[in-house]
């Protein structure tokens, strides 16, 4: 399978590629994707530009049929999308089909969005005037997205840009560019005008910086490392582009003497090591306090040790593999980490299963502090460690005590101390008994601190990154 470029409506053929390989299998090589050059990189953005104009000025109703057209084939394709994005990304099959599932379910949400357009009318502080408040497309966007999420975020960025009528470019992660594709082939048939949606293959570095840096890009929109996603906010501000970025998280779980034990185990278990702990929302920092934290780090222990790791596509596997070896030997490395620091490591061993994957067993870092490197940077592997807490307010100022602040979660039976945390814990996303990972996809996702900056995305909060409001003065 080839992963060819999508410009201007046309699928473009290109002579070098990057091999899309299965994590769960490496020989099993499943495509090849372009690897573009930056003068790919320059027409695909000229052709969304040439396109802008009309789309921005089509009717709710053809925007309606176009999302809604790639909501439902996404839908009715989920098995078979499902099983592209495990076979990919690592993820197991049915968190791949769930994802596959939260990509069309999207869609739909902004195809809704497309005909429940807002505005205000307003009296004038003059006599006879009247001011209308609209929002317009930004224009062209530039939609850079990351691996582990290969279509759900891709998603998220172009039925919102579509929706509120933009142009796009897409720059999908190399790691991943299966799903990405599939997205586009789905889009290409959707009676989407030729040249408002575009996808260009290739390296971050290159294309990628390119279309950050291009001055006929309006806005860029980024989920990624904190690294490239500083780089490209200073990189939008050279030309004043706006930027939204979403990055890393070092979540706390706060688990209180009063939780149910069973409860807390099951939002640990799942928010640390399913989808192998690669996503932004991964609760990495378990905060417990005393007199439950003996209990609880022997019950989640024995939870983690049973968890099935293998082969992401087979029947019955509760983890599947790490997406590569840089990522493989970064979650080595901070276990390594923590050990010399003191941290007591429980699992994370690498595995050798009859396939040859990037295999890995979940891990416990437990007697740390907050100060460690485990609990200061994001691992994103299936890597979590327990800190111990007094009390309730040592455990909040523990869960605030980091540079990030994406998602938190608490497990408790009081409703004093969750409203308490849900006022208080310094988070995007805050969550009352259950994992800090797997939102909704129709209300606002980002964070606060160094997790993300700019406008929040996804529910009908995205029109604010994906539109300018206009204000309108008549004399009639
Ligand atoms: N918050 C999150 O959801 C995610 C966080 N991460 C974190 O980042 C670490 C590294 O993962 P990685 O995939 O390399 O993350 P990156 O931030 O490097 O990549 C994310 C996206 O940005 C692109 N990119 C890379 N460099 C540039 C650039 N200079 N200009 C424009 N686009 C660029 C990448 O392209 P390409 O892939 O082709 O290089 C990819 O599409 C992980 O270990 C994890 O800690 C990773 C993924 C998601
Ligand atoms: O937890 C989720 O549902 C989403 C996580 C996410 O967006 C990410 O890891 O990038």
């Amino acid at each position: 399978m080839d992963y060819t470029n999508l410009i201007a409506g046309s699928w473009e053929n290109t002579s070098d590629g990057c091999a899309n390989v299965n994590p769960s299998d490496i020989p099993d090589v499943i495509g090849m994707a372009a690897l573009s050059e930056t003068a790919d990189m320059d027409r695909a953005v000229a052709s969304a530009r040439t396109a802008a104009a009309d789309w921005a000025q089509a009717t709710p109703q053809m925007r309606f049929d176009v999302l809604d057209f790639i909501g439902s084939e996404i839908l009715a394709r989920q098995a078979e999308l499902g099983q592209l994005l495990s076979r990919e990304e690592g993820k197991t099959l049915p968190e791949g089909i769930g994802e596959a599932a939260r990509a069309g379910q999207i869609f739909k949400f902004f195809a809704g969005e497309c005909l429940r357009q807002t505005g205000d009318r307003l009296a004038s502080v003059r006599p006879g005037v009247e001011v209308d408040v609209t929002r317009a497309p930004v224009g062209v966007v530039g939609l850079i997205t990351p691996w582990n999420f290969p279509i759900a975020i891709p998603a998220w960025k172009i039925a919102p840009a579509l929706a509120y009528g933009n142009a796009v470019v897409l720059k999908p992660a190399e790691l991943t560019p299966g799903c990405a594709w599939a997205l586009a082939e789905i889009i290409s048939r959707s009676g989407l005008p030729e040249g408002v949606f575009n996808i260009v293959f290739g390296k971050g570095a290159s294309v990628g910086q390119h279309l950050v840096d291009h001055p006929d890009v309006d806005a860029v929109s980024f989920t990624g490392s904190v690294p490239t996603g500083r780089a490209i906010a200073a990189a939008c501000a050279k030309t004043l582009k706006k930027v939204q970025l979403e990055m890393g998280g070092k979540n706390p779980m706060v688990v209180l003497d009063d939780a149910d034990l069973d409860l807390a185990v099951a939002a640990c278990l799942n928010g640390a090591f399913f989808s192998t702990g690669q996503r932004c929302t991964a609760s990495s920092r378990l905060i417990v306090t005393e007199g439950i934290h003996d209990r609880f780090v022997a019950a989640l222990t024995t939870a983690m040790q049973g968890l099935k790791v293998g082969n992401a596509l087979e029947a019955g596997i509760q983890m599947g593999p790490v997406v590569d070896a840089r990522q493989l030997e970064q979650n080595l490395s901070y276990l390594k980490i923590a050990a010399d620091e003191g941290g007591t490591v429980i699992g994370g061993e690498r595995l050798t299963l009859a396939q040859e994957g990037f295999y890995m067993a979940p891990a416990l870092v437990s007697e740390t502090s907050n100060d460690m490197r485990i609990n200061r940077e994001e691992v994103f592997g299936p890597v979590a460690s327990v800190l111990r807490a007094r009390d309730y307010d040592e455990a909040l100022a523990l869960a605030n005590d980091s540079a990030f602040g994406l998602s938190a979660g608490i497990c408790t039976t009081s409703l004093k101390q969750a409203s308490h945390f849900k006022a208080n814990a310094e988070a995007g996303m805050v969550m009352v008994n259950l994992p800090t990972a797997g939102v909704d996809y129709h209300v606002p996702f980002g964070g606060s601190k160094g997790s993300s900056y700019g406008a929040r995305e996804q529910g009908s909060y995205a029109a604010e990154f994906y539109t300018r409001v206009k204000t309108a003065y008549t004399l009639p």
